[in-house]
């Protein structure tokens, strides 16, 4: 495959702790398979088994353009590092590392259109997509890469975040805050519904403007103060019912939507914002189990600005949950 903005995994992007070679001890840096997707094909996924393949977007433009704190071209490193000493709870099943896309400099339309062919490419071989980003113009290119694969297909988008990243694109034009508007009029221009669950909303974090634009676009949000357990089945409920009207689901998460203490490796923290704790879980298996995602993305980790890497941690973790319940889901 020719690619622009293409790095293929550096040599020692996965190390960790090694506690011998049997197949009970090891851990995912030993068993990860590096591709480089630019000189031939991602490895073969044995029959019966399932494969996923990390891409790595490093990328600052969209958060410089977006008037925020720089640093999350570094967030794929950070992240792998995070995710290598990881035990591995699974057999047979494939867990690839394609690489990166990387954006130089000011290039960012052309690093979302290199990770958008770079994402279709991993689903025409078969693994499932999750992208380390990157600020969160990971967005545009992700979910074009996957409506780019399943053409004649619903595809809705799923964003734990706390804001709507529904701005127009300004003078600098698209940003790490125009991903899902990007989206709603390339939909809108192919006669396709734009169908957008944002989930952990604050309205301390989003103008008036942005509320208006997703009553307009039809977007539909649940703010980060539902997120207690009384309201656990209405959260669950609607997040079924959205899952319900698509035929395939995009989930990303911007790491922002959780409370600062958690997170305070992102450009934007959020004092009040979600907890990871048993509810967030539940809301984010919900959508990781339904047997319809087609790829998932971690947005914004940015390590300069992280604590005792507990940003990267929590990432990782959520890479984990997705990796288990996409390799161990019953039923297919
Ligand atoms: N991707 C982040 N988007 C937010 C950033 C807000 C901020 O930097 O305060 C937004 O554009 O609203
Ligand atoms: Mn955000
Ligand atoms: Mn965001």
């Amino acid at each position: 495959m020719t690619l622009v903005c293409y790095q293929p995994s550096v040599p020692g992007a996965w190390q960790g702790r090694n506690d011998g070679n049997d197949p009970d001890l090891l851990r995912w840096h030993q068993l990860i398979q590096p591709a480089d997707i630019s000189r031939g094909p991602l490895p073969a996924v044995p029959a019966g088994k399932k494969g996923i393949a990390f891409l790595g977007f490093s990328c600052d433009e969209g958060v410089r353009r977006n008037g925020g704190r720089t640093g999350a071209a570094a967030g794929p490193e950070a992240l792998r590092k995070a995710c290598s000493s990881f035990p591995v709870h699974f057999e047979g099943h494939v867990l690839a590392d394609a690489g990166n896309i990387v954006c130089e400099g000011p290039q960012l339309e052309m690093a979302q259109e290199a990770l958008s062919a770079t994402v279709s490419h991993i689903l025409q071989a078969g693994y499932l997509p999750v992208v380390l980003g990157g600020g969160h113009e990971v967005a545009f290119g992700h979910e074009r890469g996957i409506s780019r694969h399943y053409k004649d297909e619903v595809v809705g988008v799923i964003n734990f975040d706390a804001h709507f990243d529904l701005r127009e694109p300004g003078v600098e034009g698209a940003s790490s805050g125009t991903g899902f508007w990007q989206i709603a009029q390339e939909r809108k221009k192919a006669g396709q519904p734009f169908h957008y669950l944002a989930l952990g909303i604050q309205q301390n974090s989003n103008t008036p403007r942005l509320f208006h634009t997703a009553a307009e676009l039809g977007a539909d949000y649940l703010p980060a103060s539902l997120f207690q357990q009384k309201y656990h089945d209405q959260l669950v409920g609607a997040i079924r019912s959205f899952i319900q009207r698509n035929d395939r689901i995009y989930l990303t998460t911007c790491l922002d939507v959780f409370a600062a203490p958690y997170a305070p490796g992102v450009s934007a923290t959020a004092y009040n914002g979600l907890v990871p704790d048993a509810l967030f879980l539940d809301c984010f298996r919900t959508v990781l189990r339904t047997g319809k995602l087609a790829g998932a993305d971690f947005a914004e980790l940015n390590p300069s600005l992280d604590h005792d890497n507990r940003t990267a941690k929590l990432a990782a973790s959520l890479v984990f949950e997705t990796v288990m319940n996409y390799f161990l889901r019953q039923g297919d």
